[in-house]
């Protein structure tokens, strides 16, 4: 059975003593169960955070990294020194990412291949935009999405991949997708992972739902049958309801 995922993405938020805080305040309210927790945050808060979540089964994950080695790329950060911290996931292909740092299709696919290298197991963000679902064009750019994003991925690679559904209409607009337009979306993403890899491979994959998640529609979202679990962005950012959110 899939494990479902929770994760926090905190986008450019805390500093490492808010990060520490949330950390020891998260710690107190958190118990292990069935779902994983993860929290990615900005890089320089992932080596804290490793440290404070140290004996506890949750997680930490950044938010972008680069697809080379090493080399000149002032600003960028490469996988292995991701790895170097620990870190356990990488979201890649954020929509924020694809518009306003022109991650493209390309970008996404050879990050991903460097993250699957490096042990860091990728959450692939797909998603439309507005104009793209009013056209009736949602489906199509998922599936372009998923297709050129996953070019040479291998099965063995797929099964341990997450996908996030995040259509961008509902990221920090507080419009949430209906929960039966999410499980539709998440459905039709594990059909073209099963057209591309076959059944057990699309059964295995954990396919999130991302957009405005916050207590009061979490257990209507995470109960959808097709979802495995929720990427949060604001409502992840102060542990009394992201706990909530956890404890759907
Ligand atoms: O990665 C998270 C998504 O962008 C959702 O953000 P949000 O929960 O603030 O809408």
């Amino acid at each position: 059975m899939r494990k479902p995922l929770i994760a926090g993405n905190w986008k450019m938020f805390k500093t490492t003593e808010e990060a520490k805080a949330f950390a020891a305040s998260f710690k107190k309210i958190y118990e292990s169960s069935d779902i994983q927790v993860a929290i990615c945050a900005p890089f320089t808060q992932l080596g804290a955070l490793k440290e404070a979540f140290k004996g506890t089964d949750i997680k930490v994950g950044a938010q972008n990294m680069h697809f080379a080695e090493e080399g000149a790329f002032t600003g960028e950060i490469s996988a292995a020194m991701l790895q170097e911290i620990g870190v356990d996931y990488c979201i890649i292909g954020h929509s924020e990412r694809r518009q306003l740092f022109a991650e493209t299709d390309e970008t996404v696919n050879k990050k991903l291949h460097k993250a699957f290298l490096a042990g860091i197991t990728p959450i692939l963000c797909v998603g439309e935009s507005l104009e793209e679902r009013d056209a009736d064009r949602a489906f199509d750019v998922v599936k372009s999405q998923l297709v050129k994003g996953l070019e040479e991925i291998t099965a063995a690679q797929a099964e341990v991949l997450v996908i996030a559904y995040e259509p961008i209409w509902a990221i920090g607009t507080g419009r949430t997708a209906s929960p039966e337009q999410a499980n539709e979306m998440c459905g039709f993403i594990r059909d073209v992972i099963d057209g591309l890899y076959g059944e057990i491979v699309a059964d295995k994959t954990i396919i999130q739902y991302g957009g405005s998640v916050k207590p009061s529609n979490a257990t209507e979202i995470m109960n959808m049958e097709e979802i495995d679990g929720a990427l949060v962005g604001g409502a992840s950012l102060v542990p009394e309801e992201f706990i909530q959110i956890v404890n759907f």
